[in-house]
């Protein structure tokens, strides 16, 4: 068996087409949406992540405030940067790119972002909503990848999956996505401290692998058939990404959502999604 790709990059671009239209409309009415990013030091990986973030900003028309803050920068200065955005009109909705450096206390600095303008999903607030069912942004990973898997007709409904990490970003919101009734899996949890990892991920029909260990997931413990998306990253030592999922897998599964190429593209459509979400709730709201 050689396994379907789940199409991040295709699935990606027919979502910014959609929302190219809705920004238009949000304008036509007075609304430019405004994303903000505020990246904390000189990671390479996440300096990427941040200009794609902010191409994808300018193809569907969304406005880009693009806020920098050196590696040294103090708990202090980086709360100060988050009050200003949380302020600044232009700026309708924005992120705080992760991880921030050692030393700095990430969920201080979530905690003190406006939930209304939180893109990512990830303030405790609307956290708690997706804990309670209720509309609001959801945590960007996961929805796409539930996206990623409606698009290509993988049976959600009574499917068993095992998300393997506990990371604020996917392993804890995950769950909780795909165990709503409009989804409706079964999930299991898995970690670095499952005892046996390989007798989990073979009763799977889904597998989201985002423990970030370089080939975890091998062919011999995936179901035939079971589609697999690798959202692990690590880099060799040339800085190619190297994912969660052997190579081989590909031989095994249904569906494999490749890395790069797979997951990637749709944390950041979602992000788009969100944020345009947000401004017609604001201007509904408005009416
Ligand atoms: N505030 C947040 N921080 C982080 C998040 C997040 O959702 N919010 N997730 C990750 C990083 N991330 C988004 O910020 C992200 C990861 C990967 C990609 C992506 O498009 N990857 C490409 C490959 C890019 C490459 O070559 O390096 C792909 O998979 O095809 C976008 C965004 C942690 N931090």
């Amino acid at each position: 068996m050689t396994a379907q790709i789940l199409d991040g990059k295709a699935t990606a671009a027919a979502i910014k087409s959609d929302l190219t239209a809705r920004v238009a409309a949000l304008k036509a009415q007075g609304v430019t949406p405004g994303l903000g990013t505020l990246l904390v030091g000189d990671d390479v990986g996440s300096q990427k992540y941040v200009a794609g973030k902010h191409r994808d900003c300018a193809q569907v028309g969304i406005a880009s405030i693009q806020r920098e803050l050196p590696a040294t920068a103090t708990q202090e200065e980086i709360e100060a940067v988050v009050r200003e955005l949380n302020e600044d009109p232009a700026c309708t909705g924005y992120i705080v790119q992760l991880p921030l450096p050692k030393g700095i206390n990430a969920n201080r600095v979530l905690e003190l972002m406006d939930p209304a303008k939180d893109a990512d999903g990830l303030h405790p607030m609307n956290l708690g909503r997706l804990v309670l069912n209720e509309t609001g942004p959801l945590p960007c990973t996961p929805a796409g990848i539930v996206h990623l898997l409606r698009r290509h007709g993988v049976e959600i409904a009574g499917a068993h999956v095992v998300v393997v990490g506990r990371g604020v970003t996917i392993g804890r919101p995950m769950p909780l996505l795909l165990t709503r009734r409009t989804e409706n899996a079964t999930v299991t949890q898995c970690h670095t401290g499952t005892r046996d990892l390989a007798a989990q991920l073979r009763q799977a029909d889904i597998i989201v692998a985002a423990a970030g260990v370089p080939h975890l997931i091998k062919p011999e413990d995936v179901k035939p058939g079971a589609a697999i998306l690798d959202v692990g990253v690590s880099r060799d030592e040339s800085g190619k990404i190297v994912g969660d999922v052997h190579p081989g897998v590909a031989e095994v599964a249904g569906w494999v959502a490749p890395n790069p190429g797979g997951v990637g593209p749709m944390t950041r459509a979602m992000l788009l999604v969100n944020v345009v979400e947000a401004a017609e709730r604001a201007v509904a709201a408005a009416d």
